[in-house]
């Protein structure tokens, strides 16, 4: 009996020292790696080795004994992480397009456990979206159309296999480029297997935006709610904004995507990202992909989305393959060799009519040996011969006629202001502060540390909205530019400096938009927006649509040169000096000013206030923010606004009577 006694003791013993005690079912199917190992290839978890974080851990890059580069994650709650469904699903499928998994390890203190991959250096595909739009790395059309057929691979051949798996949160996030450019899914820990087509899920899980709503409905996932998800990856690597953002005013509730774009191809190349230089046939065809994956009546299975995707990259001849288009060595066909003339990059163009030379970046590469150009000043061209580039930093050259770029020389800055009309939360009439331009200056710099903090203060006095104001916000300069007469003259030109971005009229700017030509009249607005990938209101730096709501908007004032100097002083005094509350008289009749709200709540009339030409350019510019720049001009859109949003339009009593009885 005793000796029963202690063999038990011993077995428990050994139990409780084992590595084997728990997850002893995974060594089947995946190695073990011990902590010990982990500590060395990450030296104890080092800060300096931290990849990024998700939502169930941190993830290292390690090296291990071996040499071997990794990727290592770390999950603090295994259970809710995935841990065991990621061991189990990854270990059973090879596959060249799905992330390796080499093991697993436990972590003996904290109970917390660790998956290691295979190391993959070329980011993210959310990443890579975010560093082509600002222009830091390039992230090609053809590259994307790579990634999508391989992540459509990698999804092929887990539906295809017996028994399936349902990955259920395909997203940009979670695929991952290796060094040449191949893409591979990863982040299997909601992944399930199942050896019939449509499987209910326990928990439904996935990401907001990408989830496929019939899934989210009834809990059952299928391969058509994965083709879902591809499908909404395949919009947002054609659009470079992600399928879902917060809505800055409203927390928990979202602005989606696909509810925008309506199905409409049209809409989608209005968003087109510009720095993935898609040629209009790869644009057509994967809109239409694109499209047929979120109709619930169309869709098609990922082997038929391998074969179109295929096809689509080897018909267009520009398209070289992923393992060819590494986005470090961005090696390309032809004569686009250099590796600094990529798309995205800064250059320099030679202006067909003379020797200056103007500045843009690359949109597109075209397979015989030109390129199209996108200026500075927003100008295309395209089919540029690479003889005609250069990188930026050369010698200088005016401007020519049609291209007024930062490549011309800065003037002194001409007599001009800046003046409120708008700021978030101050009904005082005195929101008309100005912002002069000093004699002899060559900038109008606009910032917290540009202008008094009292000015700030004032003007923003919501600490939080201040925040968004950086130091130098933007600066306004001015270029000489010459006119058909054949002479200079003063032109200006508008600069974004923050992160932040600004709203220029009713187009959003970043800091990497360069000068914009501005003159006088165009309203310059700051919105509580940033231009990080993910964060609230990125849509906004595509094409115009959703600009940000502003909480401060100036308009620039620049007196006519040709009229006399003294009536230029007259005009700018008489505008500073309006007494409080009544209101700046406009040329076509309405009447503007901020003590007075829009009274009562007539969609149509908010339709017509938008379609008329009757009021002035900087209240007409708030109101069509306020409802949708572009949805303003429809009238069936512009019917669904609720009126509480227009309350702060500032017309005049008067002049809404006016239109009002005109109707
Ligand atoms: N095998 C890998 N090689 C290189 N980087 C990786 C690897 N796996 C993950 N990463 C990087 O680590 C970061 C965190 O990844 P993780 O999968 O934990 O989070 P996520 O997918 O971004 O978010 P969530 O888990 O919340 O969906 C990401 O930036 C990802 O690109």
């Amino acid at each position: 009996m005793d000796g029963v006694r202690d063999f038990l003791n011993q077995w428990s013993e050994y139990l409780s020292s084992s590595p084997l005690k728990t997850d002893s079912h995974l060594n089947d199917a995946s190695n073990e790696y011990s902590e010990e190992e982990l500590n060395i290839a990450t030296e104890s978890f080092d800060k300096k080795c931290l990849l990024g974080s998700g939502s169930f851990g941190q993830v290292y890059k390690g090296t291990m004994k071996d040499g071997t580069e990794v990727a290592i994650k770390v999950l603090q709650v295994p259970n809710e992480g995935g841990f065991e469904e990621e061991v189990r699903v990854l270990s059973r499928f090879r596959h060249p397009n799905l992330v390796i998994l080499m093991g697993f390890a436990r972590h003996a203190e904290t109970g917390w456990r660790s998956l290691i991959y295979e190391f993959l250096s070329g980011g993210d595909v959310a990443k890579r979206i975010a560093g082509s739009r600002q222009k830091k790395e390039p992230f090609s059309g053809q590259l994307r159309v790579s990634v999508a057929l391989d992540a459509a691979c990698g999804l092929s051949h887990l539906h295809n296999m017996t028994p399936r798996a349902f990955h259920r949160d395909i997203k940009s996030q979670n695929i991952l480029l290796d060094k040449y450019g191949t893409a591979k899914m990863a982040d299997f820990g909601l992944a399930c297997l199942s050896s019939a087509p449509h499987h209910k899920v326990r928990r439904v899980g996935g990401t907001v935006g990408y989830a496929c709503p019939e899934y989210l409905r009834t809990g059952v996932i299928s391969e058509g709610s994965e083709v879902y998800s591809f499908g909404i990856l395949l919009l947002e690597l054609l659009t470079g904004v992600p399928p879902a953002v917060c809505c800055a005013d409203r927390p928990g509730e979202y602005k989606f995507l696909v509810d925008f774009l309506q199905g409409s191809q049209e809409k989608v190349q209005q968003m087109l990202d510009p720095t993935a230089g898609f040629s209009t046939k790869v644009f057509e065809v994967l809109c239409s992909i694109a499209f047929r994956c979120i109709n619930s009546r169309c869709r098609p299975l990922f082997k038929q989305l391998v074969e179109e995707l295929r096809h689509l990259h080897s018909d267009a001849p520009d398209v070289p393959r992923a393992a060819e288009t590494s986005a470090a060595s961005q090696a390309s066909v032809g004569q686009w060799s250099s590796s600094a003339l990529c798309v995205g990059a800064a250059v320099e163009v030679r202006w067909r009519g003379g020797n200056q030379w103007y500045q843009g970046w690359i949109l597109r590469q075209n397979p015989d040996s030109t390129a199209a150009v996108k200026y500075n000043d927003g100008q295309l061209e395209d089919h540029v011969p690479l003889s005609f580039l250069r990188l930026p930093g050369s010698q200088v050259s005016p401007s020519p006629p049609s291209h007024p770029t930062a490549a011309s020389s800065v003037a002194e800055l001409p007599q001009c202001q800046l003046k409120c009309v708008y700021a978030e939360g101050v009904t005082d009439t005195r929101t008309r502060y100005l912002i002069k331009s000093a004699p002899g200056s060559s900038e109008l710099l606009v910032g917290r540390t540009a202008q008094l903090p009292s000015f700030w203060d004032f003007l923003v006095p919501e600490k939080e909205l201040q925040s968004r104001v950086s130091r130098k916000h933007f600066k306004i300069l001015c270029r000489q530019h010459q006119l058909a007469d054949g002479q200079n003259h003063p032109v200006l030109f508008l600069q974004c400096l923050s992160p932040n971005g600004l709203v220029l009229n009713d187009e959003f700017l970043g800091p990497d938009a360069g000068e914009k030509q501005i003159q006088d009249g165009d309203t310059i607005a700051l919105a509580s927006c940033r231009l990080d990938a993910g964060t609230e209101e990125t849509f906004s730096s595509a094409a115009g649509w959703a600009v940000p709501k502003p909480f401060l908007v100036f308009e620039l004032e620049v007196p006519d040169p040709k009229r006399k100097h003294s009536e230029n002083q007259q005009a700018l005094l008489s505008s500073r000096q309006q007494p409080h509350g009544e209101p700046v008289q406009r040329s076509t009749g309405v009447e503007v000013f901020n003590s007075a709200y829009l009274p009562w709540d007539s969609a149509s009339f908010v339709l017509q206030v938008a379609r008329s030409q009757v009021i002035s350019p900087a209240a007409r510019c708030l109101f069509l923010w306020r409802c949708q720049p572009r949805a303003a001009c429809d009238a069936s859109r512009a019917l669904a606004f609720n009126f509480a949003i227009f309350t702060d339009i500032f017309i005049s009593h008067q002049h809404t009577a006016n239109i009002r009885s005109n109707r």
